[in-house]
């Protein structure tokens, strides 16, 4: 499918005087994940309030899974699934509990209901917790029971809102695994993280949030593409050879100790060709070739003048 899950044109919201967000656009197709990205307080959670019913916005329009978010609120909620920064788990109730009580808010008839709880205990891997106390389940189970109760309609599109924040880096990768599996079947996963590998690792785009508006957009490779500190490494048998080698690509800075010359380069295929091209003209061979990549971290660092998603932290 290339149609798009969810079209965002011109959207603003503000809280009295605050514009939270200032005419936003964006598309996400459908069997994509798509990660938005921001300081504390950039309009995360507002964007993903307003795009699945939660809050009007002030102006705009929203289509999320082709219904118009305001004229067709009943049928966006049918499409969606949404497991937030505070989880909708009850305590009190077991997992098996928590997911039966879902299934009944979806009415599904008891026979599916059985059915698609044990599935989702399963594929979740909470078989032997199904009976405990949702209380007794760690960070990481909780979230999985979380995500595993918003699987019950069988969503085709999916707002995960910071998932993994506070989890330790196996459950992490549990999740990660879940979300490939999802997007493998076609479903729709609109991401907020505070961790830019995850954003990095999970998603097919990311938007930059600051100050209101979208500062970046693209693949991770072209948003890191965008900013400065991307090179090509090039490391030589000898002195000798990097001697020469520093004659030809006056642009490239010596590492004398490490007999390599650091090539300021987009990492694109056109350049990296034109730069073995040079060195192939004068005779000139490195031991070994590679390219380095600013991450996200550099990406959010040049564009919101802060280096992480939790500077503004409180
Ligand atoms: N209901 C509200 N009333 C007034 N201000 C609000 C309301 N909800 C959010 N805000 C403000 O809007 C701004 C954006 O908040 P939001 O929670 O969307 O940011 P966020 O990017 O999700 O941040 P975080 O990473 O901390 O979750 C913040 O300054 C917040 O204080």
């Amino acid at each position: 499918m290339n149609s798009a899950a969810i079209e965002v044109s011109g959207l603003a919201k503000k809280f009295g005087d605050k514009v939270v967000l200032d005419g936003i656009d964006f598309d996400v197709p459908a069997g994509s994940v798509f990660s938005l990205l921001g300081p504390n307080g950039a309009g995360k959670t507002t964007t993903v309030n307003i795009l699945t019913t939660l809050m009007n916005a002030d102006a705009g329009t929203v289509r999320v899974a082709g219904h118009d978010i305001a004229a067709e609120t009943k049928a966006v909620r049918a499409a969606i699934g949404v497991t937030g920064q505070f989880a909708a788990v009850d305590e009190l109730l077991t997992g098996r509990e928590n997911l039966q009580l879902m299934a009944d808010l979806k009415r599904l008839g008891s026979g599916e209901a059985k059915r698609v709880v044990s599935g989702l205990l399963e594929r979740f891997d909470l078989v032997e917790s199904a009976g405990k106390q949702a209380s007794t389940y760690s960070g990481g189970m909780r979230r999985k029971l979380d995500l595993a109760m918003t699987l019950v309609g069988n969503p085709s599109i999916i707002f995960l809102d910071e998932p993994t924040t506070g989890l330790d880096p196996r459950s992490r990768r549990t999740m990660w695994t879940i979300v490939r599996e999802l997007v493998a079947d076609g479903v729709t996963i609109f991401l907020t993280t505070q961790y830019l590998d995850e954003a990095d690792q999970l998603a097919d785009r990311v938007a930059v949030l600051h100050q209101g508006r979208l500062v970046a957009s693209g693949t991770p490779d072209d948003l890191k593409r965008q900013v400065p500190g991307s090179h090509v490494r090039l490391r030589f048998a000898d002195v000798a050879a990097l001697d020469e080698a520093a004659r030809v690509l006056t642009d490239a800075q010596r590492d004398d100790d490490g007999l390599a010359l650091r090539v300021p380069s987009d990492g694109g295929t056109k350049s990296l060709r034109a730069l073995l091209d040079r060195l192939d003209e004068h005779s000139v061979s490195a031991e070994e070739f590679s390219v380095h990549m600013p991450d996200l971290d550099d990406v959010f660092l040049a564009l919101t003048g802060s280096n992480t998603t939790e500077v503004d932290a409180k």
